[in-house]
């Protein structure tokens, strides 16, 4: 974290350019939930930092043909996507029967970078010297992608969630990233602000479809998961991100290690998921709270899932995306 304050660095807007200062000032801006405004850039709301991080990886990132994206809305899987990942690009140089795998000390979000969160921190960050093949993580729209990404072979997995799971995570989440703004802000206006999009990295909808007619157009390019379809057969949809990149089980290798290794149960247990905070000041247990599916249930009243139910509906309808809980 950048100084003493115990506010992570995402709520703070020390780190910004003039350029981008100057963008800011010509930009609709709507009050936030734990930041005073959030912007619209290109179609999405931010935070200050979250644009600038967005602005630096669009002028820099270079993506190599070989590179993993794994893209996602807030609080879609993130953590699981990246711990899954990383374990199945590196299962021969980490087995997971060592008993000494780096996912047994380091938090997931330290082995795959965030890449507009690491540019906020580092605007320098140098990329290529990450161990090939890259992987790396965003939740950067498709249409705000840097060049480079489209054009490159590079590939994206991409995670979904169920909006309602999601807005429920994300809530909760953001009540421990600031508890004190978040003190007077009711959840019916979250729900309203959510479904209206102008809420972190929204509209959630529009996120999502971009992807997913990515996915339909170049099958090669973005392959599209589901947190509740790897949830309920982790294993044939680990094998599907598997064949994806490129390092698909033969039929002697099991894959049920790796899917023990990374399962909420396991990686929510572990002290380094537990206790700390990481480098942005986020505490490493915020990311692991129930890790289920209709969890929403506990959160929100049945006009509240109405209003997300509606709104899904609207957007959704004719795209043949259906979530069933
Ligand atoms: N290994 C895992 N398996 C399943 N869900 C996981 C997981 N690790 C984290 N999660 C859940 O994923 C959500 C966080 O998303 P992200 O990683 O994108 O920030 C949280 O959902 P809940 O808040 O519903 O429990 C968290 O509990
Ligand atoms: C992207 C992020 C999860 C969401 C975090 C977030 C949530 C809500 C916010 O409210 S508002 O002030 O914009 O209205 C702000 C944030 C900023 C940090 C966000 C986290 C950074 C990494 C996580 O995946």
């Amino acid at each position: 974290m950048s100084s003493s304050s115990s506010v992570p660095d995402y709520l703070r807007d020390e780190k910004l350019t003039q350029e981008t200062r100057d963008l800011i000032s010509s930009l609709p801006s709507e009050k936030g939930w734990l930041v005073s405004q959030i912007y619209e850039f290109q179609g999405r709301w931010h935070t200050e930092a979250l644009l600038q991080g967005i602005l630096t990886c669009q002028k820099h990132f270079k993506a190599k043909d070989s590179d993993i994206i794994l893209v996602t809305n807030p609080k879609s899987g993130t953590t699981w996507l990246k711990s899954l990942v990383f374990a199945l690009i590196n299962r021969h140089k980490f087995p997971v029967s060592s008993g000494d795998h780096p996912l047994l000390v380091t938090n997931p979000h330290l082995l795959v970078p965030f890449m507009e969160g690491v540019y906020y921190e580092s605007p320098d960050f140098d990329f290529s010297l990450l161990p090939f093949p890259r992987l790396m993580n965003t939740h950067i729209s498709h249409l705000s992608l840097p060049e480079s990404v489209k054009s490159s072979s590079c590939q994206i997995v991409y995670c979904c969630r169920n909006p309602k799971d999601m807005f429920v995570s994300l809530w909760h989440f953001g009540k421990k990233l600031a508890p004190q703004e978040t003190a007077d802000y009711p959840l019916e206006k979250a729900v309203e602000a959510f479904c209206q999009g102008k809420f972190i990295a929204g509209p959630f909808w529009d996120h999502v479809l971009e992807y997913w007619y990515a996915s339909l157009e170049n099958p090669n390019k973005v392959l599209f998961v589901t947190y509740e379809e790897l949830k309920k057969q982790t294993e044939v949809e680990v094998k599907r991100i598997a064949e994806f990149i490129g390092c698909g089980f033969t039929a002697e290798e099991e894959v049920s290690e790796i899917v023990k290794l990374c399962s909420f149960e396991s990686l929510s247990r572990l002290e380094v998921n537990r206790q700390g905070k990481l480098p942005n000041g986020i505490e490493t247990n915020a990311f692991f709270r129930k890790g289920e599916i209709g969890g929403w249930r506990d959160t929100l009243s049945e006009s509240l899932a109405d209003a997300i139910d509606r709104t899904t509906e609207e957007k959704f309808g004719g795209s043949g995306l259906k979530f069933s809980c």
